[in-house]
C-alpha cells in the first residue's frame, strides 16, 4: 500500500518502521526541512527515537503535497496543536477514498473537538479513523509486544486498519467508538502528568493508585457526557493507556510531571523533556469542557490550576484531599 505518515517525531518514526517492515511504500513527512534532511541522511531520528534505523522503503519529504498525493492511507501523527492546520493544508491533495488515521492524542484548542472531528471539519467526506492504545514508541521500535485499537464508525475501515498495522508484536483490536477511543487517549495524559507530579513530590504508591482510579472516573464521566461508551474506558485506550502512561519512565507526560513535582515550572519541565507533553494542552481543553458541561473533574481542575494559575502541587494535593466527603459509587462512572 502507498502510505503517508504525517509527522516525524518518535511515534511517526516508529509507525513508519512498522508499516515499511510489512512491505508498504511509506512516505514520512516532516514539518521542518532540516528534520527531513537529517532523517534522509541518517535514516534515524537521533533526537527523539535513537536506535531505530528506518527501513529503505521509507522516503522522506517536507513537502505536504508530495507526501499525500496518491496515498491511500494517511497517518496523522503531528503534535495535537498542529493537526487542524496540517489537515487544512493537506486537503487539496488527499485522494478521494483515502483513509486518514489519526494517531495523535489531544484536542483542537479552538473548538475543544477531538482530533478526528477536527480532521473531518477540514477534510469533509474523508474516511477518518483513530489509532490509540498503550504504545510508547521506544518499545514499539524494539518490537516489544504492544496492543492498539483502530477505531472507525465504518467497521470495514477499522478491519482494514487492523490488517494494515497488525504484526506478531503489534496486536490491533477494532472499535466503533471513535469518540471514546480518542478521549481515553487524550485525557489520560492529564492524569499521567498528575501521577508524575505525585511521584516528584514523593507521595508514594497509594497516592498514585488513587490518582489513576479517580482519574479514570473523571475521564469516563466527561467521556460519557460527550457521548462515548462507558465500556471503552475500561479498554486499551482507556485503562490500558492510563496504566502505561502513569507508570512508564518512557512517558513524556509523567516525566514532565515529576519535574513539576520537584519544583520546576510547567515551561521548564516541557523544555527539559524536549518532546511534546500533550497533557499540558489537554488539561486546558478538558478543564474548559468540564466547565462548559458542568462535569465534576477535580483532578483535572487541580492540574489546570498548577499548570496555568501558579498553584503549588502541594496546595493542589491538599485541595483534593480535603474536598467534601463522598460516597464512592455516587461519583463513579456516571455522568451528571
Ligand atoms: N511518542 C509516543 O510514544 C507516542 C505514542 C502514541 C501517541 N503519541 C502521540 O503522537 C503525537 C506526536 O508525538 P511524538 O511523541 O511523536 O512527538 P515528538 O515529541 O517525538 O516529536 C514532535 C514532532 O513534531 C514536529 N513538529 C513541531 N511543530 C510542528 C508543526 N507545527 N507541525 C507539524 N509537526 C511539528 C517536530 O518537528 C517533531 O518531529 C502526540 O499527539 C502524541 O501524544 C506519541
Ligand atoms: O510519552 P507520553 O506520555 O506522551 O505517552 C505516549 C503514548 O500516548 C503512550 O501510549
Amino acid at each position: 500500500m502507498k502510505i503517508a505518515v504525517i509527522g516525524s517525531g518518535s511515534w511517526g518514526c516508529a509507525i513508519s518502521a512498522v508499516l515499511a517492515n510489512k512491505g508498504n511504500d511509506v512516505c514520512l513527512w516532516s514539518y521542518f526541512q532540516e528534520e527531513s534532511d537529517a532523517l534522509k541522511t541518517n535514516r534515524e531520528n537521533k533526537k527523539n527515537l535513537p536506535g531505530l534505523i528506518l527501513p529503505d522503503n521509507i522516503t522522506f519529504t517536507s513537502d505536504l503535497e508530495a507526501a499525500v498525493r496518491g496515498r491511500s492511507v494517511i497517518v496523522m501523527v503531528t503534535p495535537s496543536a498542529a493537526v487542524g492546520d496540517t489537515a487544512r493544508k493537506m486537503r487539496p491533495y488527499v485522494e478521494s477514498g483515502a483513509a486518514i488515521v489519526c494517531a495523535s492524542k489531544g484536542f483542537d484548542s479552538e473548538t475543544q473537538k477531538t482530533l478526528t472531528q477536527t480532521i473531518e471539519d477540514h477534510i469533509p467526506n474523508a474516511l477518518v479513523a483513530a489509532l490509540s492504545g498503550p504504545s510508547h514508541a521506544e518499545e514499539v521500535a524494539k518490537q516489544k509486544p504492544t496492543t492498539l485499537v483502530a477505531a472507525s464508525r465504518n467497521l470495514t475501515a477499522a478491519k482494514m486498519l487492523q490488517d494494515l498495522f497488525m504484526t506478531d508484536y503489534l496486536r490491533v483490536y477494532t472499535s466503533s467508538d471513535v469518540l471514546g477511543v480518542e478521549l481515553g487517549g487524550a485525557l489520560k495524559n492529564v492524569i499521567a502528568l498528575c501521577a508524575g507530579i505525585s511521584d516528584g513530590l514523593g507521595l508514594g504508591d497509594n497516592a498514585k493508585a488513587a490518582l489513576m482510579t479517580r482519574g479514570m472516573t473523571e475521564i469516563a464521566r466527561l467521556g460519557t457526557a460527550l457521548g462515548a461508551s462507558l465500556s471503552t474506558f475500561s479498554g486499551l485506550s482507556g485503562m490500558g493507556d492510563l496504566i502505561v502512561t502513569c507508570t512508564s519512565m518512557h512517558s513524556r507526560n509523567r516525566r514532565a510531571g515529576i519535574l513539576i513535582g520537584q519544583g520546576k515550572s510547567a515551561k521548564e519541565a516541557m523544555e527539559e523533556v524536549n518532546m511534546v507533553v500533550e497533557g499540558v494542552y489537554a488539561a486546558k481543553e478538558a478543564f474548559k469542557l468540564s466547565k462548559r458541561l458542568g462535569i465534576e473533574m477535580p483532578i483535572t481542575e487541580q492540574a489546570y490550576r498548577v499548570l496555568f494559575e501558579g498553584a503549588s502541587p502541594k496546595e493542589a494535593v491538599e485541595e483534593l484531599m480535603t474536598r467534601d466527603k463522598k460516597h464512592e459509587s455516587d461519583n463513579g462512572f456516571v455522568s451528571k
